[in-house]
């Protein structure tokens, strides 16, 4: 996939802008709060319908204005695809080659991106809901059918809730309409699980080898699911279904006296484990720093996998923050193969020879000039 042009209305704090890109790799240099990330976070909105940053939608509209929109061309290896996002606070219109799409994750997909930004460390360090996110977002990347299953699950999830909490005040005693919401739940339930344990075991394998490479084969990485209910891979969808309705009767008492659904994806979480260690509480700021690259990079190669082609990357602030040793690895993994936008204050940290041949964008209050 390749990013041929960028064309900015009132996103952030820039009024109109359009760039053109014809190299693999694009430096966005300047000070703080010039707008290099907005950039990039463009970027990743045109390919997510989401910012990485903020799930207002109206933040990213520039001040004053009452709407905002992104515009690209992208080179895909069937052809050219155009696509636009605009975005007013209230809503999206996402249009694919001039024809508006009805829904998102029908949109979702025809540009992949692999974001790197600080916060990523949050995969490893963060809350349980970080990680959900994290999973949703990259299974959703490449699956329509995923991200309609999740919204679906989310409704289902909300009404049935809602019905607990009525219960619980004697406002309804419906439990014939609880057993309604636990079959549709449940089987959205077992959708989603069985996408997430396929996701987490092909990332684990490429961020298996990536992370033994990156640790000279000092450090084995894992990956492990953890789940609030006893659905398993192995089970087949129909026996999935089964074991949670009888676990949703289980703690029926308990979800009547909190008002909420306690078992299912939305409760769920994933562990990251070095040499059978739990990273998140015993690993070192390295080894968590490590371990969240090597994430990125396996998604680098999943979603490749995935889709046949490469995703474009996005490295927002971390390239100088990585040693030599890191640099080189995703710069290696990156080569001609991965057009990369990378935002930095400067390129004295940046030491390798593919930099130096990267193109160069001068970002200053809202304003891009290009090569120097
Ligand atoms: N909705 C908005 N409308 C107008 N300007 C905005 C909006 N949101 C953010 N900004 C401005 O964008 C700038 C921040 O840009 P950005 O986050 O891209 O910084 P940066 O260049 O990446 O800096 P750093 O190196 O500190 O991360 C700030 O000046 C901020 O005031």
């Amino acid at each position: 996939m390749f990013i041929k042009n960028l064309s900015l209305t009132h996103f952030r704090n820039y009024g109109q802008l359009s760039l053109s890109f014809d190299s693999p790799i694009q430096l966005f240099i300047g000070n703080n709060a010039q707008g290099k990330t907005n950039v990039l976070e463009s970027i990743y909105v045109l390919a997510l319908a989401k910012s990485h940053r903020t799930p207002r939608d109206k933040e990213l509209i520039g001040w004053g204005a009452d709407f905002a929109s992104i515009r690209s061309d992208v080179e895909r290896r069937y052809g050219s695809v155009r696509l636009e996002l605009q975005l007013t606070g209230k809503g999206k219109r996402a249009k694919i080659n001039g024809m508006e799409q009805q829904k998102l994750s029908a949109y979702v997909g025809a540009l992949n991106v692999v974001m790197f930004a600080p916060e990523d460390l949050a995969i490893v360090k963060g809350a349980p809901a970080q990680r959900r996110r994290f999973i949703d977002m990259e299974i959703g990347q490449v699956s329509p059918t995923y991200l309609y299953y999740l919204s679906n699950y989310n409704k289902v999830l909300a009404q049935r809730n809602q019905l607990l909490k009525d219960m619980a005040m004697k406002k309804s005693r419906s439990k014939e309409m609880l057993g309604i919401w636990n079959i549709q739940l449940a089987e959205l339930a077992v959708k989603l699980l069985r996408k997430r344990f396929e996701f987490l075991r092909k990332l684990e394998a490429w961020a298996k080898d990536i992370h033994s490479g990156i640790t000279g084969k000092r450090e084995i990485l894992s990956l492990h699911y953890v789940n609030s209910s006893p659905v398993t891979e192995e089970q087949t969808p129909e026996q999935a279904v089964d074991m949670l309705l009888a676990a949703y009767e289980e703690v029926f008492d308990r979800e009547l006296a909190r008002g909420s659904t306690m078992i299912g994806p939305h409760r769920d979480d994933f562990t990251l484990k070095v040499n059978d260690m739990d990273v998140q509480t015993y690993g070192s700021q390295g080894q968590q720093r490590t371990s969240a690259l090597s994430i990125k990079l396996a998604e680098i190669e999943l979603i490749k996998e995935e889709v046949g082609e490469y995703p474009v990357l996005l490295l927002d602030d971390v390239l100088s923050e990585l040693d030599e040793h890191r640099q080189t690895l995703l710069l290696e993994t990156i080569q001609d193969r991965v057009q990369t936008f990378v935002s930095t204050t400067g390129v004295e940290g940046l030491k390798h020879q593919v930099l130096q041949q990267a193109s160069r964008f001068y970002v200053r209050e809202g304003e891009i000039s290009g090569e120097r």
